[in-house]
């Protein structure tokens, strides 16, 4: 190991910010991505493009152990009024696989840098509540 974090082996602020500039033009325009109505609403407007490409490379930077420098929202806060099913955290992630590929970014990198978001895919996709007998409050008031 080199020792060094995976924000500096992935090449830094500049190679993180032109990943994040290909991935953006490419989830905008991906047909299941946007085929979430509230995905599409955000995603649909190009006038979105570059406040959302600076918050995802400072996200970006921030997770993979670079400066902290990240003013957005929590991941939950970003997503929850969204809906977003498995699949559509898939095909977001299909994207950034694809990006890293098609820039050439090593294997391992690679791997290390799915695993960050596969981390988060709790965080991201619409949270169904579990009843479970005896934790939710009866919905009309015991006599
Ligand atoms: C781990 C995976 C993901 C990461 C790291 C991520 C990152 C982000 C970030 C940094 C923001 C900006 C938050 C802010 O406004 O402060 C955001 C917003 C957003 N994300 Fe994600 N995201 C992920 C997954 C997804 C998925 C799977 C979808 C859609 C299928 C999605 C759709 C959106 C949309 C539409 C917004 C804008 C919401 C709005 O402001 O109206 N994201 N995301």
């Amino acid at each position: 190991m080199s020792g060094e974090s995976l924000y500096e082996r992935l090449g830094g602020t500049y190679a993180i910010a032109g990943a994040v500039d290909v991935l953006v033009d490419r989830l905008f325009v991906n047909a299941e991505v946007n085929a979430n109505e509230g995905v599409h609403a955000h995603h649909g407007d190009p006038a979105n493009a570059p406040g959302y490409k600076f918050l995802v490379t400072a996200w970006s930077i921030e997770a993979a152990g670079g400066p902290k420098c990240y003013p957005g929202l929590s991941m939950v806060e970003a997503h929850d009024t969204l809906a977003i099913t498995n699949d559509q955290f898939d095909s977001v992630a299909y994207e950034i696989r694809g990006t890293l590929k098609y820039l050439g970014v090593p294997t391992a990198e690679q791997d290390e840098f799915m695993e960050i978001i596969e981390h988060y895919r709790p965080e991201v996709i619409e949270q169904t509540p579990v009843a479970q007998e005896g934790t939710l409050e009866p919905a009309v008031a015991q006599a």
